[in-house]
Formats: C-alpha cells, structure tokens, sequence
C-alpha cells in the first residue's frame, strides 16, 4: 500500500489520544510493563495476531516483564504514517483488555 510520511503535526495530533507513546527517530514507540515473564510473552503473542492481520508489523522486543512496540512504516522510506497510528491504537486495545494500559 503506497502511504505517505505524516507531517510532525499529523503524528502530535494522533499521539495526543494514545498515552505512553512517543516518537523517537522517525519511529512510534512505547513500552509496557508487567508482573512477570508470561504475561509480558502473551502481548507478544496477539500483537503478532494483530499485525498479521493488519498486514503492518512493529519491532517487539520481549523482556522479562517488559515489552517494546516500535515502529515506522518501510514502504514509506522509515517515517510514521497512518499505518503506525492505527497499529498503535490496535496494541493500545489489546494491552488495555490485558489490563498494562
Ligand atoms: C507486503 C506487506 O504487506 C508489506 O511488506 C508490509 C508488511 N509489514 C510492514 N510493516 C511495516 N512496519 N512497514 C511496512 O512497510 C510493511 N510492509
């Protein structure tokens, strides 16, 4: 899908209904905490659900009770687009129903 780089102002407005997460080098990010290893492994799990199903994939890093989202958009030469707002908005229900968001 051609998709192009939202303009800082386009990110500032999507980022201001999603809590906890950032931009960092051309990038939308955030991390989650949890009481342990497994729980952190299953946001892990339906995310990867999730972004199957979107077609669109963030970078997960699974920690012992931590997880990182990341993610920009390679078709659009690295830069947040639509396609990483609406994937945020998706990790943010799913974290909500596991109760970390
Ligand atoms: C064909 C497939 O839809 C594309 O390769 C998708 C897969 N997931 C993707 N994920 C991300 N983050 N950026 C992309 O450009 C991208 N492209």
């Amino acid at each position: 899908m051609a998709v192009e780089p939202l303009t800082d102002e386009e990110i500032e407005r999507g980022l201001a209904d999603l809590p906890g997460w950032s931009l960092r080098d051309d990038r939308l990010v955030r991390t989650y905490s949890f009481p342990g290893h497994p729980a952190a492994a299953r946001l892990v799990a339906e995310v990867a659900e999730a972004q199957e199903e979107l077609g669109h994939h963030s970078d997960l890093t699974l920690g012992y009770n931590k997880v990182g989202v990341s993610v920009n958009t390679h078709s659009a030469g690295g830069k947040v687009t639509e396609l990483d707002l609406r994937l945020a908005r998706r990790v943010e229900e799913i974290a909500r129903v596991q109760g970390v968001a």
